[in-house]
């Protein structure tokens, strides 16, 4: 692809009482923007990606123009785009989109999410609101009901607290696994601990203390197998990346722009609670891969979707770093770990780094244009030529209802 992702701003995730949405968009889209070396008159196009802020602060319409009023960009289109969890690669797959077709040389994709509310009970509503009726409870009774879960042992139900939706949902795909391939809770554990290891390194993560796997074992119960470490907490932040076509090269510093291979965004949510291998993200990668013309053994890096710890385990079979049910295993050896032979996550993750939804994405784009470009400092994975993100949005049938996989590959 002659598309290219020119510069990359974040803000630092988790908890903002003090910033507004607006704030935090303005810091993202100014870093991203002097990273391209452009102002804001040179963006042709804004795709705005926010998932929640509708639940939260009462907003449903025009999130994107109010965030970005104070920003002086020309009279040009501002988009909003919501897709859940996926809502920030949406907006960078609509900006790549964009430009590919020439509609205008350099767009601007933006992220941004406040959740921390005063009243948690409000963070979480967010969730609770935007589900659709009954489908948490087809979701797990699939799983359950047709006996393919590992029960939650009577002990463990009584120690868990009140958490998401979402971690229900995720519990039950982890049990569907224990029960089909014998994942166990010590695998899902060591990635935890392996992500919070990770986030050590990285100052725009909400968490950036070590735990041990012990530890993570022994922490409080949200959703059994999950406990508080393993989850993707509640989060603030913004990220943004500017986009541009050939045109749109000769204008920014082309020796640091990373290179577009594959964008890929499908919708899941059809295939049957059997049938793991028709998983809506082995199609997406599929796809992504034949369009860059990579395999998994091209990628030196990933940035996946772990809203639960157990998220990445999955994902690392999914996206073909290792056979259907070698998730554990493969988190056992250490290849996902810096240093290891396909580092994932080096971020710190979703439950590291933090999950403010819709700005997500675009904090995986940050994360992987940084190692590409071998800025990523004492967590900067050696040599990293080409890097994958993987990231989901929303729960619909037994997988993600969007799902956006995009490829990146650094400057020659
Ligand atoms: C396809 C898809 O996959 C779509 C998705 O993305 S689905 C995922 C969407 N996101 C979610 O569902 C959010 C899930 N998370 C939660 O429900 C909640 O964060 C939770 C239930 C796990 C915890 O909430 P809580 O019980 O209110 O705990 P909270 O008050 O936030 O935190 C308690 C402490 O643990 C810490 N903590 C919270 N999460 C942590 C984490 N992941 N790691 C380490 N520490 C953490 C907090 O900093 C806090 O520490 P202090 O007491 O020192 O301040």
């Amino acid at each position: 692809m002659d598309i290219w992702i020119a510069g990359v701003g974040m803000t630092p995730f988790g908890r903002h009482p003090d910033k507004s949405v607006r704030d935090l968009t303005e810091t993202a889209v100014g870093a991203a923007l002097a990273d391209a070396g452009l102002g804001a008159p040179d963006v042709g196009a804004a795709f705005f990606g926010n998932a929640v802020q509708g639940a939260i602060e009462g907003q449903y319409g025009i999130r994107g123009q109010i965030a970005l009023r104070d920003v002086p960009l020309g009279p040009i289109p501002i988009v909003n785009v919501e897709n859940a969890c996926a809502s920030a690669t949406t907006a960078l797959h609509l900006a790549i989109g964009h430009v590919q077709t020439g509609v205008c040389d350099i767009a601007l994709a933006i992220g941004a999410e406040k959740m921390v509310h005063p009243d948690s009970a409000v963070s979480m509503t967010a969730f609770e609101g935007s589900w659709e009726r009954g489908e948490r409870d087809r979701v797990i009774g699939r799983l359950t009901d047709l006996g393919l879960g590992t029960p939650t042992p009577p002990q463990a139900a009584a120690r868990e607290t009140p958490h998401s939706v979402f971690m229900d949902v995720y519990a039950a795909f982890a049990k569907w696994h224990m029960a089909e391939y014998g994942t166990t809770e010590a695998q899902i554990a060591r990635i935890a601990s392996k992500n919070h290891g990770h986030s050590v390194h990285n100052d725009r993560s909400q968490f950036r203390r070590p735990f041990s796997v012990e530890e993570i074992l022994g922490a409080r119960l949200i959703a059994w197998p999950f406990t508080l470490p393993m989850c993707s907490a509640i989060s603030d932040g913004a990220a943004a990346a500017v986009v541009c076509n050939k045109r749109g090269l000769a204008r920014v510093n082309a020796a640091r722009a990373v290179r577009l291979r594959a964008a890929v965004l499908m919708h899941g949510g059809r295939r049957a609670a059997q049938d793991y291998a028709s998983h809506i993200s082995r199609q997406a990668s599929a796809r992504a891969y034949e369009i860059a013309g990579l395999g998994p053994a091209d990628i030196d890096v990933v940035e996946c979707h772990d809203a639960t710890a157990f998220g990445e385990l999955q994902q690392s079979e999914l996206l073909g770093f290792t056979a259907l049910g070698g998730g554990g295993a493969l988190a056992d050896s250490g290849a996902t770990t810096l240093g290891g032979r396909i580092p994932f996550n080096p971020s710190g993750g979703l439950e590291s780094r933090g999950h403010p939804i819709g700005a997500t994405g675009l904090a995986q784009t940050w994360e992987l244009v940084t190692q590409l470009r071998g800025e990523a400092g004492p967590r900067q994975i050696e040599g990293a030529r080409i890097a994958l993100a993987e990231n989901g949005g929303g729960l619909m049938g037994v997988e993600e209802a969007a799902i956006g996989i995009t490829i990146y590959e650094a400057a020659s």
